[in-house]
């Protein structure tokens, strides 16, 4: 669906990661973890084609995304972003309405089934009943719920989320991780994801990338690739990674 040969990613003449191969497909969630400044930004910038590779290339359904144009990307592919407040007062509809734009003719207007597509994503999410809030007036959590609507709306086989869950509280965490966990299973979405908690890549049953030092360090499924030892080096301090009574893995740091 989505995939990364030979990859070199990076800014102008500054390299910040060299050999990146990744594939994913439909149903599945890629986790990308690594520390700050560790180029996961700049491979999410990359793979939705907004900067280009210094080597490599990206293939989108077999299509080097550089023969590509935007709005064919955009059919195959949906950028989730941190969810800010924005300058306006947007209502929700009109936000998730955005995702529309790449099916809609030039400066044409959203037809009634752009507007279905809009209402069933939220919907899909469990948030039909916000279409006609105001979106800077929702909390972190809803907020980053509409972004995904957003994205769902675009209609796009492969979902990039970009920290979906920072600086959400415990429960919104969770809330949006058993979505994002649904639209694979359910909704057959290949997902890429960045995170800078471990925990979640177990929960997610996720297969994990884990970036160190310019390139890939290692990768596969949680219990493979995130161990003590290759965290501790990854992160810097040492991390432990325990099994609760249920069987479930959580890593800590040791302070
Ligand atoms: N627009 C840019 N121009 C030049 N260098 C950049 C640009 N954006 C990022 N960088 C540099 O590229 C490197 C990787 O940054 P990137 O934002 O991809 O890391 P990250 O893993 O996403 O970090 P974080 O976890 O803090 O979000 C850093 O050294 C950063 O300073």
């Amino acid at each position: 669906m989505i995939a990364a040969e030979g990859l070199s990613i990076g800014h102008g003449a500054q390299v910040v990661g060299r050999d990146v191969a990744l594939t994913v497909a439909p149903g599945e969630i890629v986790c990308l973890l690594g520390p700050n400044g560790c180029g996961k930004t700049t491979l999410f910038r990359t793979l939705l084609g907004l900067i280009p590779p210094l080597a490599g290339r990206v293939l989108l359904e077999g299509r080097d995304l550089r023969n590509l144009k935007r709005a064919e990307i955009a059919r195959h592919l949906a950028y989730v972003p941190q969810a800010h407040v924005p300058p306006f007062p947007y209502q929700v509809d009109e936000v998730v309405l955005m995702g529309r734009t790449a099916r809609m003719g030039p400066l044409a207007a959203p037809s009634a089934q752009d507007r279905a597509a809009a209402l069933a994503a939220l919907a899909r999410l469990g948030i039909g009943d916000l279409a006609g809030a105001d979106y800077s007036r929702l909390s972190g959590g809803q907020r980053q719920m509409v972004m995904i609507a957003r994205a769902l709306a675009q209609e796009a086989p492969v979902l990039v989320m970009d920290e979906p869950t920072a600086s959400l509280d415990f429960g919104n965490q969770a809330r949006v991780l058993a979505r994002i966990a649904d639209l694979a299973q359910a909704g057959g979405h290949a997902v890429v994801l960045s995170t800078h908690d471990p925990d979640q890549a177990f929960a997610l049953q996720a297969r994990v990338v884990l970036m160190h030092a310019g390139g890939i360090l290692a990768e596969g499924p949680p219990d493979q690739v995130l161990t003590g030892a290759r965290l501790s080096l990854v992160y810097g301090v040492p991390v432990q990674v325990e099994r609760t009574a249920s069987g479930r893995a959580v890593c800590a740091p040791c302070l």
